[in-house]
This record gives structure tokens, C-alpha cells and sequence, in this order.
């Protein structure tokens, strides 16, 4: 058992940085494929598990767009969304800014709406029965133009008051945040965060882009920020939070070993950093099995624990009142 088990399922937490398609766990796979017909490449759970084995971003991103190529209806999506609400209260967690990649299922024939309806479905009803609050964040495929991003922007204007803000991610190496300047600044313009996924096998350079052309709200991974001392001044000095995901960067060999991530060193150096799961069917875990693995990983103290979750919630976009409710609460635990 992890050092810091009992304290981490005990602490209240906000999860920042998931892909509800990253939640789709093989067995629902294989159940919605039947339900829907549609082939898909394993005939056993076991074949299926074998394939989720990847050693970079795009062999997962592979697998990724795949598997979701199942996903067909209203309900699908909602059942998806439904099972990681009630799989992410296990380990108490209690609100959830939620990637999703529309241009995923556009792009195959499913309607913007019939995704989108799906999934805000569940998370009404996880609020209601579980208590989990939610926000939604829409991404932009970075390995698409910035017109299919104008695109998909035009598509979902029916929707932008259900959005908090907006994401960008898929195959980082040869897509800079700058690609997508002009989609940005017109989506800053219509009031949403933005949140760009930066420096997880990308340059560092990209994640000055992504923080000074771009305007980021939140950087998802920020691994490689650690290699700029400039930048590491201006992630500390802004207070611009980092949704650190520790499994998957073991994963998709970010990291060759928990104990290279820069989690330790970015809490030491004061950086507003939170830990997370990214998409937890393919990487071996929910969030606590997150914080449990680079806790023991990196030693950290039981304090250390504390301000990660505190961090959660600092770095989320609820509103002030709110987030102080939660770090109050983690205070009083
Ligand atoms: N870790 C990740 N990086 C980039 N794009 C993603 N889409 C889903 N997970 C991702
Ligand atoms: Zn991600």
C-alpha cells in the first residue's frame, strides 16, 4: 500500500486534466461495439488490453482515435461520461474541468450535438446524484488547421455558454501553440479560458508561446519547462498552474521513471502544479493511484500531499468563493 494512501482517498480533490474519451475502458468498449455493430480489432478483453501498449504520444493517439471510433450515439456518450463521474467519486473527487475532442467524432459523421448532449446529460446528473461539480473544456486537434479550429468554433456557437473554456491537443511535435494564434485571441475575445497542452514532448519554446503569444490560462503537462531557467521564473512568478499527469507520462515515455518527473522540483520551486490522470483506461489509473504512485515515487511529504490537492482547487475556474470552500475543507480534514 502507498505511504500516503488513507490521506490521499480521504482529501477532497479537483481533476483538471482528463479526456473523457481517455476514460474509455476497454470492457465498455467492447460492449458499445456490440451494441452499436461495429468491428472493432480485438475479440477478447484480454486482446484488447494487450494492445493499450504504446511508447510515445502517437502511438497512443493511434489507439486513442480508435478505439473511440465506437462511440456512435447520444447515449454512448453519455454512459461513457456517467462511468468516469462514478469511477472519479470513488476516489473523491469533487469537481471536473473535462476535455473533450469534438473533431474526433465530427470528423467520422457524429454530430457535434449528439456528442455534446451526451456528455453534458451525465454531467448534470453527476452533480445532482453524485455531487460532483463539472465544467466543460472544448479542444482544438492541433494535428488539424486552424481553419478546421475556426470550424469547429463556428459549429459550436449554439453551445459556448456550456463551455468554460477551450483546450488544444493530440500530436504536439510540429503543431506550436502559434499555429493557432489567431483562433486563440478570437476565442479569448468570447470570454473563454484557455488551456493549451505544452512541453509534454514538446520544446520548451512552446510553452513560451503557448504562456506568452497565446495568453494561457493553464498549461497542461509542462514537463519540458524545466529545461528553461527563464521560464521557470515566469511559472512561478505568474502562478500559471501546470496539470501535471504523472501515469501518463510514464506511459508514453515522457519519463523512463516516476522518480524523473519534474512534479517534486515544480512543488519546491512554488509552481501552482496539480496532479492528474489524462486518459486513465490507457495509463493504469484514476486520479488517487496518480497521487499515490509519485508520492512514493518522489518521497513526498504527507504536506505535500496536502498542497497538491489545495492546488486542485486554486487552479481550477471556479469562482473564488467556491475554491476556498474546498482548500477550507482540506484544512479542516
Ligand atoms: N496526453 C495527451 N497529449 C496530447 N493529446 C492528448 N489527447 C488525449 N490525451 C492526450
Ligand atoms: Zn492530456
Amino acid at each position: 500500500m502507498a505511504k500516503h494512501a488513507e490521506l490521499i482517498a480521504s482529501l477532497p480533490k479537483a481533476e483538471l486534466h482528463l479526456h473523457i474519451e481517455g476514460s474509455f475502458e476497454p470492457e465498455m468498449m467492447m460492449q458499445i461495439a456490440e451494441r452499436n455493430r461495429v468491428e472493432i480489432p480485438f475479440k477478447t478483453l484480454e486482446e484488447a488490453k494487450a494492445a493499450y501498449n504504446f511508447s510515445n504520444l502517437q502511438e497512443f493517439l493511434d489507439l486513442y482515435y480508435q478505439g473511440m471510433n465506437v462511440l456512435r450515439t447520444e447515449q454512448d456518450f453519455h454512459d461513457l461520461t456517467w462511468a468516469y463521474l462514478k469511477r472519479a467519486k470513488l476516489d473523491n473527487v469533487q469537481h471536473v474541468e473535462m476535455f473533450y475532442d469534438p473533431q474526433a467524432h465530427t470528423g467520422r459523421g457524429v454530430a457535434f450535438g449528439t456528442v455534446t448532449e451526451g456528455i453534458l446529460s451525465a454531467l448534470k446528473q453527476g452533480e445532482k446524484e453524485l455531487g460532483i461539480s463539472s465544467m466543460l473544456i472544448m479542444s482544438f486537434l492541433r494535428h488539424l488547421s486552424e481553419e478546421d479550429g475556426f470550424a469547429l468554433l463556428e459549429e459550436s456557437k449554439p453551445w459556448h455558454d456550456k463551455f468554460v473554456g477551450v483546450g488544444l491537443d493530440s500530436s504536439e511535435v510540429g503543431h506550436p501553440p502559434l499555429k493557432f494564434e489567431r483562433l486563440f485571441a478570437r476565442c479569448r475575445e468570447l470570454g473563454f479560458k484557455l488551456c493549451l497542452h505544452a512541453g509534454e514532448e514538446g520544446p520548451p519554446s512552446y510553452v513560451r508561446e503557448a504562456l506568452l503569444d497565446i495568453g494561457a490560462d493553464r498549461i497542461d503537462h509542462g514537463n519540458r519547462s524545466m529545461e528553461d531557467a527563464g521560464l521557470i521564473e515566469i511559472l512561478r512568478d505568474t502562478q500559471t498552474p501546470l496539470t501535471n499527469c504523472p501515469l501518463s507520462n510514464l506511459a508514453l515515455c515522457v519519463i523512463d521513471d516516476l522518480k524523473q518527473s519534474p512534479l517534486k522540483a515544480q512543488l519546491e520551486a512554488g509552481f501552482l502544479v496539480t496532479v492528474n490522470s489524462d486518459d486513465p483506461a490507457y495509463f493504469g489509473g484514476y486520479i488517487n493511484r496518480n497521487y499515490e504512485q509519485i508520492s512514493d515515487a518522489l518521497d513526498l511529504s504527507a504536506q505535500q500531499v496536502v498542497q497538491l490537492a489545495k492546488n486542485s482547487f486554486t487552479a481550477s475556474f471556479l469562482p473564488e468563493n467556491k475554491r476556498s470552500h474546498f482548500i477550507q475543507k482540506i484544512e479542516n480534514a
